[in-house]
């Protein structure tokens, strides 16, 4: 039976086609040569201090539906900046998350800190297209990809100069995503085949992520609360959508996630 995740790479793939009409690889190899050098994502999450926050620009997902309609992604995301998120999270999915690469460039102009190109990997052309579009890092799920293509894009990503988030959520995963290199390994909460959130996995897999890799807590954070207990279980840096574009005031937000952080790893939480 085909999975949710199945349900949205072949809308991915869809799409992907007519936007490989209108501009074509060799197009987008140039384009990706042309834009400013990626910053070194991994080092500035990797750098001792609090908690990261990777903040998300999300307008909807399959399993909430509308979150928010956020009419300027630029200025969510200078929010988001001001707080004292270390990264932002565009998703440029557009099907299932009213996403787009116009999200990005409009992001790309307003903010200094790293870019995440969220969305579902699955061929070299995208991993161009961030680029060229001023992503510093990309998503690799896992779950999506098996091992040649996870080995390639992963590869591509570091030719680019970029970081790759390699997500994972379960064991074997992880072990995947050791296996490869990864530096930067997301644990999603949420399973993307049934979308349903697990909140414990992190806990369950962060030891199997060697100390020297950045572990980013994904998925399902609610508020501070949720951050102090991640931050417990060993989190460096945590993903957060639906509670910042939902919540009103994000930089303020953010900025209470990363203090509830502060706490929770000197233990006074
Ligand atoms: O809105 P949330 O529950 O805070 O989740 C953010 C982020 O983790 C989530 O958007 C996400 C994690 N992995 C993904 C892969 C594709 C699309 C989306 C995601």
């Amino acid at each position: 039976m085909a999975t949710v995740l199945d349900d949205i790479i072949s809308g991915v793939r869809e799409d992907l086609k007519t936007r490989m009409r209108a501009i074509g690889p060799v197009q987008i190899i140039e384009q990706a040569a042309a834009a400013p050098a990626a910053l070194d994502a991994a080092a500035m999450l990797a750098a001792p201090g609090p908690v990261k926050i990777i903040s998300e620009v999300k307008r909807k997902s399959p399993s909430k539906g509308e979150l928010a309609t956020i009419p300027d992604p630029a200025e969510l995301a200078g929010s988001y900046e001001a707080g004292g998120a270390t990264a932002i999270s565009v998703l440029t999915e557009q099907r299932r998350f009213g996403g787009s690469l116009d999200d990005l460039d409009a992001v790309r102009e307003r903010v200094r800190i790293p870019l995440l190109r969220k969305d579902f990997m699955v061929s070299e052309y995208q991993m161009f297209e961030a680029r060229a579009h001023g992503a510093d890092i990309i998503l690799l799920i896992v779950a999506a990809l098996d091992d040649r293509q996870l080995h390639d894009l992963f590869q591509q990503s570091a030719d680019l100069g970029m970081t790759a988030l390699v997500e994972v959520h379960d064991e074997h995963e992880t072990e995947r995503a050791v296996e490869l290199g990864a530096r930067v390994i997301g644990v999603n909460a949420r399973n993307l085949k049934t979308l349903e959130v697990h909140r414990e996995m992190f806990g369950k897999l962060a030891h199997l992520i060697p100390d020297d890799c950045v572990k980013v807590a994904e998925s399902g954070i609610r508020g501070p609360e949720d951050i102090a207990y991640y931050v417990s279980q060993g989190a460096d840096a945590a993903l957060v959508g639906e509670a910042l574009v939902t919540g009103g005031e994000p930089s303020q937000a953010v900025r209470t996630m990363i203090e509830a952080g502060a706490r929770a790893r000197q233990g006074v939480a």
